[in-house]
């Protein structure tokens, strides 16, 4: 049985058995979260334990985003949390996460947190990482897993728990989409029926990129080739941005010569909706 929890001291109470595992989240689950909490639940075995935790933290979110909008689900989101194998949820109230107000200290993710989705949401990573070092202090795992479709977010949550010494483990989890290639996404949902047929440039240019690069391609020719894509969608999408990235240090790929691992990643908006996708390529 999955056990609700909203205080910060119920969630101490809780039995703290084997190996934990952590999953955070905002809510509005989907096939996305349910395959990061089964990751979870695998690495965790029966005798430990896993919990996820769902808080919508309105510190990352910019003045003018979609905080208000942001979709809040709660008992949807304790039966898939529970199908997927959580023992614990922990749904906190901005009160019981932020009791003295905003919080004066915060932690920065530096130059890494400044490109990409740092220049389009300005403070954003701040937010975000203030409010996932509080919760691995409050949840205590072992280890904690991440969606890489939040590439960005990914590589700043590993480089502070190296930087500062986190004793946690941090495990990515590929980006789980829909049959015609769509990264699942709580904000999909805002999208009607015409905008995510229109959303699927993204993707798609994400999978020319790919394609580009498994012919030959250099970076610049790879970058062109979702470029295309995107160019073809026209006025259907308003591009953010589309970076083909060093995730080493997140600044953008710039040589030819480049060799590695590459991530290739996009932003855009489709009507109000914000979205973000990314795909992993080697050179
Ligand atoms: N399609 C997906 N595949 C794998 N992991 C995902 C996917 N979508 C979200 N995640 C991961 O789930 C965790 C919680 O993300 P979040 O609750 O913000 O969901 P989201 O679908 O990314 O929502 P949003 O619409 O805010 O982008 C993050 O680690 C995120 O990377
Ligand atoms: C990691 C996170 C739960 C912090 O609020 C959020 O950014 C998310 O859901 O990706
Ligand atoms: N999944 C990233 C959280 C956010 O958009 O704020």
């Amino acid at each position: 049985m999955t056990v609700l929890v909203h205080t910060k001291r119920e969630l101490e109470a809780q039995p703290k058995a084997g190996l934990r595992a952590v999953v955070m989240t905002m809510g509005a689950l989907h096939e996305g979260h349910a395959t990061l909490i089964r990751t979870a639940r695998e690495r965790a075995g029966a005798d430990g334990t896993v919990v996820v935790t769902v808080f919508v933290n309105p510190l990352q979110f910019g003045a003018g985003e979609d905080l208000d909008r942001y979709p809040r689900t709660l008992d949807a989101d304790l039966m898939l949390a529970s199908e997927a194998g959580a023992d614990v949820v922990f749904a906190p109230g901005v009160d019981e996460v932020y009791p003295g107000g905003e919080p004066q200290v915060r932690l920065s993710g530096g130059p890494m947190g400044t490109g990409y989705e740092g220049a389009s949401r300005p403070g954003h990573f701040d937010g975000m990482l203030t409010v996932v070092a509080k919760l691995l202090h409050l949840t205590g795992p072992d280890v904690a897993f991440f969606g890489e479709k939040d590439g960005q977010q990914l590589a700043l949550i590993r480089r502070m728990v190296a930087d500062l010494n986190f004793p946690v483990e941090i495990a990515g989890v590929p980006t789980v989409r829909e049959a015609d290639g769509l990264a699942l996404s709580s904000r999909n949902r805002f999208l009607a029926a015409e905008e995510r047929e229109r959303a699927l440039a993204l993707s798609r240019a994400l999978f020319a990129g790919r394609d580009a690069r498994a012919a030959g391609a250099a970076p610049s020719a790879v970058k062109k080739a979702a470029q295309a894509v995107l160019e073809a969608a026209g006025s259907g999408i308003a591009l953010d941005y589309l970076g083909l990235i060093d995730p080493s240090d997140f600044t953008e790929i710039d040589r030819e010569d480049f060799t590695g691992e590459a991530v290739l990643a996009v932003a855009a908006k489709v009507g109000s909706t914000r979205l973000i996708d990314n795909v992993r390529i080697r050179f």
